[in-house]
């Protein structure tokens, strides 16, 4: 069997303030899987999140405990230049990872920095642009776009990196009702293992077959979305809802 796309052992974080964030968190991602990470705000979501490719954590010269593994591979001072173009972290906000004058350009950036010339790098641009629908966008400038469309190419821009797991961070945000199912058939025609970071509890039960709740910390639960969220007590426990009369057993 492959190894797990990713796996967190007894993760452990303070801040150099001396806030612990992050408390024995475990989680593992199969390859191919989709898995939401659901939690109130400052559960520490976006703390582990940024520990995937070390920006936080030991690696980034923080104090902290345990382990992540991405495809297997370790992450360490030694390897975390892979481990980075293993992971492809989507922000929250496309602007924060285009700044190219084109569209193509954008998403050339990660590939031609590794290295990747002529046909082979422009097969990689189009094959990126093709699996968010964003092929005929290529040389608009991404300022033209609109904050949907942006959100796919800043998609694009990690897909090329040829990543073993995509991190997303609020996905549905700030989207139109159209351009959130769009982007929600993109991302289930991706044969990537995703990590979702979300509030919008019906897009994780839509796209993930198993959520992680966190809380101060701590992985609190992590079973498939649907039980998750008809767990109304426990919903509450940690300051989530779910939208009124949205039922997740109704949901096919
Ligand atoms: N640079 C920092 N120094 C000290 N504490 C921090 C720092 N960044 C975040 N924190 C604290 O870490 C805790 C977790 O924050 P984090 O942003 O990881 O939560 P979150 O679950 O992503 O929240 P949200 O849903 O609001 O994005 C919060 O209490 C926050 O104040």
């Amino acid at each position: 069997m492959s190894a797990p796309a990713l796996e967190v052992s007894r993760l452990g974080f303070a801040y150099p303030d001396g806030h612990q964030v992050l408390y024995g968190v475990d989680l593992t991602i199969e390859e191919g899987e989709r898995v939401a990470l659901l939690g109130p705000n400052g559960a520490g979501k976006t703390t582990l999140v940024l520990h995937l490719n070390g920006i936080l954590g030991s690696v980034a010269g923080g104090t902290g405990t345990g382990s992540v593994a991405v495809g297997g591979l370790s992450l360490s001072k030694d390897s975390v230049a892979e481990v980075r173009r293993r992971v492809g972290l989507v922000f929250q906000d496309p602007d924060d990872q285009l700044f190219m004058p084109t569209v193509a350009d954008d998403v050339a950036f990660g590939p031609a920095n590794l290295g990747l010339k002529g046909d082979a790098l422009r097969e990689r641009v189009e094959s990126a642009l093709a699996a968010v629908g964003m092929e005929a966008y290529a040389d608009r400038a991404p300022y033209h776009l609109s904050f949907g469309q942006r959100r796919r190419v800043a998609v694009a821009t990690v897909l090329a990196m040829d990543p073993q797991l995509l991190v997303l961070d609020e996905p549905s945000s700030n989207l139109d009702p159209a351009a959130r199912r769009e982007l929600a058939d993109i991302i289930k025609s991706l044969p990537v293992a995703v990590l979702m970071v979300t509030h919008d509890l019906p897009y994780a039960l839509e796209l993930c077959g198993r959520s992680a709740l966190m809380d101060e910390g701590r992985i609190i639960a992590q079973r498939p979305t649907k039980e998750l969220l008809a767990d109304t007590d426990l919903l509450h426990q940690h300051r989530l809802e779910l939208p009124y009369g949205f039922d997740p057993l109704s949901v096919p």
